[in-house]
């Protein structure tokens, strides 16, 4: 693990991989021992302005928004493709990058990466076909591609997330550039390579690397631009919904998170102690739909929190590369002194330590931190209300069905929730009134492509996923004729 290199990143625009007009470039680190790993160029406005307008006469050629769907299909099923055949590489690449075990990056993110590309291009098939008699007239719509759409992603899940995005905005006809995060942006660049291999014509997707205040910026600002999708930290989701006004410009905005993981008395105990290590410790905690305030039912409370801190001490924090990892490293130096900054904030406000709430001993060169449990949490502490993005849980014990719920609902956010009970009216009632985007019962972050997936209050606006990222990423127009 010690001193790998990795190719250095370059911008990807109209089919090429050429520096920043600048030539600057900035530096992207292991996390796992904070050495550099790759140089990657270091874009400004002008790169963005650049690639708006390759993106903006991409669109306007129609070499793309008017190819047929079958066809933008076969395109983008063979990206999927070599996704695949490049699993490993890519997994790679992406476990160096973010820290995060190489088991995730080789059995969720990367193929779940090959999923988004092949889904959505199929369900572009079949999408948004309306027709409507009314007496003599005949009503029907065309969902037109929108045009040069911005896409911004945080550096958690950075390829799967990537093309949860792309897929669906490439599927429905649009010209793309998109934006990694700095932390995280070789995986991303990577797409290119396999876009230009699979036929994807030139300035159809461009991806570029460099500062959210600069090249974000104008990436949301840019005349051209007809839609943007954002995925990252809510205060920066308010800048870009601000600065998206300016050009009146539709946002789908996923942000942060603060989940109620909520365990009922009634309920397989067991199950709950592994669906909520999963749910909190999963990426490092590094994930926006954690379920990082877990409420156990009094009745239960003393027993499932022996079960859950003696699963925790089971984890292993470890190499990335390691196979048998559990959890890696932050994602960065600054990260992880953010996290550490909450644990301390924690104890100040009177909260218990059950677990962790320090640095891995003897793996001080990378960013390893403990699973750590808080226990004697209230709901008002700020370990509880603000979202830390990391491995810190805060557990708060419940008397009742409406204490849960109104527990779960005292918080900005509105993302995920989950529910663990065996009782099946209860799941449901509520799973009902959590206010939340996305509720799970007796299960966690499982995912179905169909589905609406974003989050309500400061966790987002709008949503993606099946027919609604179709919704997103075109234009309707009905037309109307009398027959
Ligand atoms: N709701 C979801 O689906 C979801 C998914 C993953 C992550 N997240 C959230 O993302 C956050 C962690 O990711 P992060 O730290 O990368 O978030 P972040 O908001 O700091 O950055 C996300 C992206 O936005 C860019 N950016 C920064 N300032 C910008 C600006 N002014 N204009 C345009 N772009 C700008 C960054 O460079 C990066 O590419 C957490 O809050 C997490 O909950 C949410
Ligand atoms: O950290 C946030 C997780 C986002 C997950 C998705 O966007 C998805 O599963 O489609």
């Amino acid at each position: 693990m010690s001193g790998t290199t990795l190719k250095d990143a370059k911008l990807f625009i109209n089919g090429e991989y050429v520096d920043a007009l600048s030539g600057e470039t900035f530096d992207t680190i292991n996390p796992a021992t904070n050495e550099k790993l790759a140089s990657v160029a270091n874009a400004s406005e002008q790169d963005v302005q650049k690639t708006a307008e390759v993106a903006q006469k991409t669109f306007e050629s129609g070499v793309w928004s008017k190819m047929s769907v079958d066809d933008r299909a076969k395109i983008l099923c063979k990206m999927s493709d070599l996704v695949m055949e490049r699993v490993e590489e890519l997994a790679m690449v992406e476990t160096l990058d973010v820290g995060k075990p190489i088991k995730e990056s080789l059995g969720f993110d990367i193929p779940r990466a090959a999923q988004n590309l092949r889904f959505f291009a199929e369900m572009a098939k079949y999408v948004n076909h309306e027709h409507y008699d009314k007496g003599n007239y005949m009503s029907y719509a065309k969902y037109a591609p929108a045009g040069v759409t911005s896409l911004i992603i945080p550096w958690n899940l950075p390829f799967m997330q990537m093309t949860w995005k792309a897929s669906a905005a490439l599927a429905a006809g649009n010209t793309v550039i998109v934006k990694p995060a700095s932390y995280t942006p070789l995986s991303a660049v990577m797409l290119g390579e396999i876009a230009n291999e699979a036929g994807l014509p030139p300035g159809v997707l461009n991806i570029i690397t460099g500062p959210g205040s600069t090249v974000g910026t104008a990436m949301t600002t840019h005349p051209n631009v007809r839609r943007i999708s954002f995925v990252g930290e809510t205060t920066t989701g308010k800048t870009i919904m601000k600065n998206a006004a300016s050009q009146l410009i539709p946002v789908s905005l996923e942000l942060g998170g603060k989940s109620a993981n909520i365990v009922f008395e009634d309920a397989d105990l067991d199950e709950a102690v592994s669906g909520s290590i999963e749910a909190i410790f999963r990426n490092q905690g590094e994930i926006c739909l954690a379920g990082s305030r877990l409420l156990v039912q009094e009745s239960v409370y003393e027993a499932f929190l022996d079960k859950f801190t003696a699963a925790v001490q089971k984890i292993k924090v470890g190499d990335p590369l390691d196979p048998a990892t559990d959890m890696g490293a932050l994602v960065s130096a600054s990260h992880l002194a953010t996290v550490d900054e909450y644990v301390q904030i924690g104890l100040a406000e009177g909260a218990k330590l059950a677990a962790g709430g320090k640095r891995v001993a003897g793996m001080d060169k990378g960013n390893f931190y403990e699973p750590t449990v808080f226990y004697e949490v209230d709901n008002s502490m700020r370990i509880a209300q603000e979202e830390i993005f990391g491995p810190v849980l805060v557990v708060i014990p419940f008397k009742t069905e409406e204490d849960a719920i109104r527990i779960a609902n005292d918080s900005i956010y509105g993302l995920a929730g989950v529910v663990w009970t065996n009782d099946l009216r209860r799941a449901h009632r509520v799973a009902a009134q959590v206010d939340a985007g996305l509720l799970w019962i007796n299960c966690w972050y499982v995912r179905d492509l169909r589905t609406p997936f974003g989050g309500s209050k400061a966790s987002g606006i709008g949503r993606e996923g099946g027919r609604h990222s179709f919704e997103f990423y075109t234009e309707a127009k009905t037309i109307t004729m009398k027959c």
